[in-house]
C-alpha cells in the first residue's frame, strides 16, 4: 500500500503524520512500527493520525501510536505538530481547534510567531487513574503523590528512586536529579518504564531544577526510548516541581531538542504548553502487508 506522509518535529521529538480525513488506512501495529523504523521505514518517535471530527463541537480526532506500534492516550509535542499540519494542509481555517484524543479533548492554538500553545487539560494524581499500583508502598504522609519510593530490581542493593507519579492522560514517573547529563537515563529508564507497579508501563522523567523558572529535562518515553523532548513529560515534570515547592507557575523546560514553556496555576487547572512545531518534508512510501523492521542492534 503506497501512502503519503508528512515528517514533522516538535523540539526534536519527531513524527510521521498521516491524513485519514478522507478515509482510513487501516494500518496494523506492525505497519506503524515499520513507519517509525529508522532503517527500513521513515523513522519517528510516534505516528500521528488526523481523523475527521467524531462529534459536534470537536474539529478533529487525533490518534497516536508509539514507535513500538502501541496506541497511546496523548502526545504533547505531537499536538503542536497536529495544529501546524491541519493549517498547512488547509483542513481548517481556524487558528485554534478542539481535538479529541483517547485522553480527552485538547485545544492547540497557532500563535502569531509560529509557536503553538496547547491546553493539555488538568493533570491527574489519583494512582489508580495513572495507573500506578501502590499496594504495599508506604502511604504518603499527607496522601501526596510526589514522593513514591520505587525499588528498581529485587536484588540486595537495587537502587530505590523517589518519583512523582501523575498522568497527563498518559502515565509519568518523574524524579529530581542533580544533573540531567549524568543521570542514569539509559539504565533506569527501561527499569522504570517496565516497572510492575505500572500495568500500562510509564514514561520516565529526569528533571534538574536550574532555578524556580527553569528546569532541564530528559525523558525515557514509554514505547519509544529516550527522545529529544517529551511534551507531556515536560508538563508532568513542571507540575511535580510546583507541587514539590521547587518551581513557579511558569517554567521554561530545556530539552535536548529545544525549549518548551509550561504554565500551571495549580490544582484543577489545565496545563498550558507552548513550543515549536516544524514540517520537515513530505513523502510517499510503500507499506508492505508484512513489513520488515529492524531487529534490536
Ligand atoms: N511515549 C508517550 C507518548 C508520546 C508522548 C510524547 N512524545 C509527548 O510529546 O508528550 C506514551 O507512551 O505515553
Amino acid at each position: 500500500m503506497r501512502i503519503r506522509f508528512t515528517k514533522m518535529q516538535g523540539a526534536g521529538n519527531d513524527f510521521v503524520v498521516l491524513d485519514e480525513t478522507r478515509g482510513t488506512l487501516g494500518l496494523s501495529a506492525a505497519q506503524y512500527r515499520f513507519l517509525a523504523d529508522r532503517h527500513f521505514g521513515v523513522g519517528a518517535d510516534q505516528i500521528l493520525t488526523v481523523r475527521p471530527s467524531p462529534a459536534e463541537g470537536i474539529d478533529f480526532q487525533y490518534v497516536i501510536h508509539n514507535a513500538d506500534g502501541g496506541e497511546v492516550e496523548q502526545c504533547g509535542n505531537g499536538a503542536r505538530c497536529f495544529m501546524r499540519f491541519v493549517k498547512e494542509h488547509k483542513l481548517t481555517d481556524k487558528t485554534q481547534v478542539r481535538v479529541q484524543t483517547l485522553a480527552g479533548v485538547i485545544e492547540p492554538r497557532m500563535g502569531a510567531d509560529g509557536r503553538v500553545t496547547v491546553d493539555m487539560g488538568a493533570p491527574i494524581f489519583e494512582a489508580a487513574r495513572v495507573p500506578f499500583d501502590t499496594a504495599g508502598l508506604d502511604a504518603q504522609p499527607d496522601g501526596s503523590w510526589e514522593k513514591w519510593h520505587l525499588a528498581l530490581g529485587t536484588r540486595a542493593g537495587s537502587p530505590i528512586v523517589s518519583v512523582a507519579v501523575l498522568s497527563m492522560g498518559n502515565p509519568h514517573a518523574v524524579q529530581v536529579v542533580d544533573n540531567v547529563d549524568t543521570a542514569p537515563v539509559a539504565e533506569q529508564g527501561p527499569q522504570i518504564e517496565h516497572h510492575p507497579r505500572f500495568p500500562q508501563r510509564v514514561n520516565a522523567g529526569f528533571m534538574q531544577v536550574v532555578d524556580r523558572s527553569h528546569i532541564k529535562l530528559r525523558v525515557f518515553e514509554r514505547g519509544a526510548g529516550e527522545t529529544l523532548a517529551c511534551g507531556t513529560g515536560a508538563c508532568a515534570a513542571v507540575v511535580a516541581g510546583i507541587r514539590l515547592g521547587l518551581l513557579e507557575s511558569r517554567v521554561d523546560v530545556q530539552t535536548h531538542g529545544g525549549i518548551l514553556t509550561i504554565e500551571w496555576q495549580g490544582e484543577g487547572q489545565p496545563v498550558l504548553m507552548t513550543g515549536p512545531a516544524t514540517t520537515v518534508f513530505e513523502g510517499d512510501i510503500d507499506v508492505p502487508e508484512v513489513p520488515e523492521i529492524s531487529e534490536q542492534p
